[in-house]
């Protein structure tokens, strides 16, 4: 629960506008990298205010119980739809928090359907809430999470990274664009 100072959250005058695919923001990442065999292949779109759509199909590599999706893949694309939202506030933030429930099982195959919105900015610390509907974007709701994100500085990533995928990442032009968009803010 954001705390009683809390403020709404501002949708950055240069987000991506509602409807826009929002891309990987690492080509190696588990949950929106194209590089990832076994990943998410998450795609996120940006919504209206502060706000993002996603969707997910679970596939065989995914399983927890037979035919059945892991309860940690479907967090991973909780978070990583959560994680979108810094695409329209245009801040660098990463988990700090993420208390998720499972109400229906989903199955290989199926379509997971999210969506996630901010619902509150406090200094550095940004609240988030994120579901996740089967059988289509209107379909019941099979998981769900809120989370507390933490606003941070690219040097998080480039002090606490393994050097080799830092360098890569450093050295590709994609990965620079991306990092620089996030380091422009008003
Ligand atoms: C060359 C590279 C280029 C890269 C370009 C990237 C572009 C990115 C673009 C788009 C990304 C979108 C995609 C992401 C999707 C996936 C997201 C993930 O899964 S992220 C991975 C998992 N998360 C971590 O690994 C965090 C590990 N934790 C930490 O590093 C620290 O604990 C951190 C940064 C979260 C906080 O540490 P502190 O030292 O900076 O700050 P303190 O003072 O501890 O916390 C700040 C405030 O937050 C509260 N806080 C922190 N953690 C909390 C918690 N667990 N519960 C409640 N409050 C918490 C604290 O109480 C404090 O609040 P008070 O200011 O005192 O009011």
């Amino acid at each position: 629960m954001p705390p009683p100072g809390a403020v709404a959250p501002v949708r950055h005058p240069e987000a991506p506008a509602p409807g826009e695919l929002l891309g990987a923001h690492y080509d190696q990442c588990f949950g929106c990298g194209e590089s990832q065999p076994y990943g998410l292949h998450l795609a996120a779109r940006a919504g209206e205010d502060v706000s993002v759509t996603a969707e997910f199909t679970v596939q065989p590599a995914h399983q927890g119980a037979p035919g059945l999706a892991h309860g940690g893949v479907l967090v991973a694309a909780l978070d990583e739809t959560l994680g979108s939202l810094s695409w329209i506030l245009r801040v660098i933030a990463v988990t700090g928090r993420l208390e998720s429930d499972f109400v229906r099982p989903v199955p290989v195959g199926a379509t997971l359907h999210l969506s996630a919105r901010c619902t509150a900015v406090d200094g550095r610390k940004i609240y988030g809430s994120a579901v996740g509907r089967i059988g289509g974007p209107d379909g019941p709701v099979a998981v769900r999470a809120d989370a507390l994100f933490v606003e941070v500085k690219i040097d998080h990533f480039t002090s606490n990274g393994r050097p080799d995928e830092i360098q890569a990442a450093m050295s590709d032009p994609d990965q620079v664009k991306v990092a620089r968009a996030f380091e422009v803010n008003p």
